[in-house]
């Protein structure tokens, strides 16, 4: 009598190749994107302890807009370009926005679009940190990642703040209102009127956070991009998304003040296609 076959890993769904390469260098280590019993699964890391791996990761038309006239939210991805980021957000600790996304688009930034497990699955998918980069504490306390949270259907935001150099009740009462409503706030400095990128990383990697998947917007983007020099990168990874569509001259761009001398080097890893997506994986020249 024939033995059956193995089943194939609790026919678990696996994620694209490319985000294999351009994260893991390759397969895909054991519970990889899966919550497993409270443990953290594996993440991409970065060599240097003090900041968590950074991808930053964004979806464009082929005019390079991210979003349309005054700042529509636009549904660039198609579907299966849509489900391989939401693949890339189970590969994370945690997701980042910046609050003019967060406030324009009222995002959830969770993993619903990955295929579902198939049932009597021990393991969930594992949901990252959701983290919105907000020095003035405009985020609204009615917001859906709020909300999400307090249903318990997503985890619990942080806030990166900057406190007011002078008191001002308001922000206080920001930072009240929204700690009712769930919120963490973490205090960083600020550095050129911004939250400053690299004590926000490090604040991060001090909280726990291995890997950060930065999703835009396009303020976010830019100073991601421009804030990598050779002597402190802050980007490991770059996975844009590029759909077939011309938004034109009205739509939101990310490269208005970058110049090629200010932005990182980047060198191509990876190339696919995700139906009518394109998918470039891009690294930092060394
Ligand atoms: N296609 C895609 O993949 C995506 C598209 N989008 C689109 O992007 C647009 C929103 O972009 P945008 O309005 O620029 O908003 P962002 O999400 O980039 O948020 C910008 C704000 O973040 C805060 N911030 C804090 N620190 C920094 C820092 N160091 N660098 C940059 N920003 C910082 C600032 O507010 P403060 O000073 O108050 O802290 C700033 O105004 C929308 O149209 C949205 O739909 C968004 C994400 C992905
Ligand atoms: N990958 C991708 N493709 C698009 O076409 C997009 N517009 C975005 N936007 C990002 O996704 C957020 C929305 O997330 P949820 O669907 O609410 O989970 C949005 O805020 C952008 O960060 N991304």
């Amino acid at each position: 009598m024939d033995t059956p076959a193995a089943p194939a890993a609790l026919d678990t769904p696996q994620p694209p190749p490319l985000l294999l390469d351009a994260l893991f260098g390759g397969g895909a280590p054991p519970g990889l994107a899966l919550h497993t019993d409270g443990q953290a699964p594996p993440t991409p890391t970065h060599a240097d302890a003090a900041r968590p791996h950074v991808t930053l990761t964004f979806a464009q038309s082929l005019d390079a807009k991210i979003g349309g006239a005054r700042g529509k939210q636009l549904a660039l991805s198609g579907r299966e370009s849509l489900v391989m980021t939401h693949w890339m957000r189970t590969m994370h600790d945690a997701i980042m926005v910046g609050i003019g996304t967060a406030l324009n688009d009222d995002p959830q930034l969770n993993t619903r679009h990955v295929p579902p497990l198939p049932e009597g699955h021990p393991h969930k998918y594992h949901l990252p940190r959701p983290v919105i980069l907000d020095a003035d504490l405009n985020l609204l306390p009615e917001c859906k990642l709020l909300t999400n949270y307090a249903a318990g259907t997503g985890r619990r935001p942080w806030i990166i703040a900057v406190p007011p150099t002078r008191n001002c009740v308001d922000w206080g009462l920001r930072r009240h209102d929204l700690e009712v409503a769930g919120a963490k706030v973490i205090e960083v400095e600020r550095e050129n009127g911004r939250v400053s990128l690299p004590s926000m990383l490090k604040a991060l990697r001090k909280l726990g956070v291995r890997s950060l998947m930065v999703e835009g917007g396009a303020r976010v983007i830019q100073s991601f991009l421009a804030a990598s020099t050779e002597k402190a990168r802050l980007v490991d990874t770059v996975i844009v998304t590029v759909a077939p569509v011309f938004v034109g001259d009205e739509g939101v761009g990310y490269g208005a003040n970058l110049s090629s001398s200010s932005v990182d080097k980047l060198q191509h890893a990876q190339t696919a296609v995700f139906g009518r997506d394109v998918v470039f994986a891009l690294t930092p020249t060394q």
